[in-house]
């Protein structure tokens, strides 16, 4: 599958302060990729970059398989946008913001603005001047914007912000849609791993500048792990009774006094005993899930080192 983005290395420095270090993120054709980091991990300005609105320090930049150069603005033509808060002309209508828009972007295309004022759902309000509209109609508006060219790929940064349940519910459709029936694809910022777990097909976790992890959302799952949580005091004892008595490997320390056991071949009975009969104060032994939630809050705690479960004594 031919990619949308590619980067490599892409980094950017403000004065001494290196805010994206050296980011490999590829974006495949057609697909919805979820860029998820915390406030600040480098999410917008790496998209500035793509952009061309920024910058690079260092690195490289491929759009649609050209490398990026200097000046080039071609490709920009094929891009749609929503990179913070979207601002348009107030006294205009929806309708004329967006014809405007399409105008400087030399693809006017009256069936395309309306087709995405249709699917923003902004029909019958759309000979409304803009003044007149609630900040969740904005939002709407600016991914109208962002679609009425027909772009090839979308840069959505953070655009469920300021969304309504309903709203953000028919934002995750039409970005569905937008990939499924157009072939869009589509880079999507968030800090709530909720948000971008619903509807991407991978997922890049940044974190300080850094891409920690790109994983495709199935690999993901399927890498979830069930696992026995031991809460004891003698957590050291506990640890060599697992690998002394029971010959586990896959557990890991997780707090002072918390283990969790990722082998799933000892049954929990076999576990409690063993520890019980060896010694080890047990407060409490538990069968648990490890979440998506929980997943990537333990790979940006440990930063790269995130081969989650670690080897005891790893
Ligand atoms: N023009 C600038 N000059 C100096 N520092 C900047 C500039 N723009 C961004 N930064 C810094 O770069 C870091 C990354 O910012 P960025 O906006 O890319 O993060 P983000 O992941 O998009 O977070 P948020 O969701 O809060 O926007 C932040 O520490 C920010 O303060």
């Amino acid at each position: 599958m031919t990619n949308t983005i590619r980067t490599r290395m892409l980094s950017k420095s403000y004065k001494s302060t290196e805010t994206v270090s050296n980011v490999d993120i590829t974006v495949k054709r057609g697909e919805i990729y979820g860029f998820l980091g915390p406030n600040g991990a480098g999410k917008s300005t790496v998209m500035k970059m793509l952009l061309g609105l920024v910058r690079p320090t260092g690195g490289e930049i491929e759009l649609f398989g050209e490398k990026l150069m200097p000046g080039s603005n071609e490709h920009l033509k094929r891009i749609g946008h929503l990179i913070e808060t979207p601002v348009f002309y107030e006294r205009l209508t929806a309708a004329q913001n967006l014809d405007l828009h399409a105008e400087y972007m030399g693809y006017h295309n009256k069936e395309a603005i309306g087709e995405a004022l249709r699917m923003v759902q902004l029909i019958g309000v759309d000979n409304k001047p803009v003044k007149e509209f609630s900040l969740g109609m904005k939002q709407r508006l600016a991914i109208a914007r962002a679609i009425c060219t027909r772009p090839e790929l979308l840069l959505l940064d953070e655009p469920i912000n300021g969304l309504d349940p309903e709203g953000i519910q028919l934002m995750r459709s039409l970005f569905r849609r937008l990939r499924d029936e157009w072939g869009i694809s589509i880079l999507i910022s968030s800090h709530l791993l909720s948000e971008i777990e619903q509807i991407a097909d991978t997922i890049g976790v940044i974190d300080r500048g850094h891409l920690i992890r790109e994983v495709s959302l199935d690999e993901l799952r399927a890498s979830r792990t069930d696992y026995v949580e031991i809460a004891t005091p003698n957590a050291a004892l506990a640890a060599f009774v697992l690998t002394e008595k029971l010959g586990i490997e896959r557990f890991k320390q997780t707090g002072e006094r918390v283990l969790r056991v990722y082998d799933m071949n000892v049954s929990q009975e076999t576990l409690s005993k063993t520890l019980i009969l060896n010694d080890v104060p047990i407060e409490s032994i538990n069968r648990r899930h490890h979440s998506l939630e929980e997943y990537f809050f333990d790979m940006i705690k440990g930063g790269d080192n995130h081969d989650a479960p670690r080897q005891a004594g790893a």
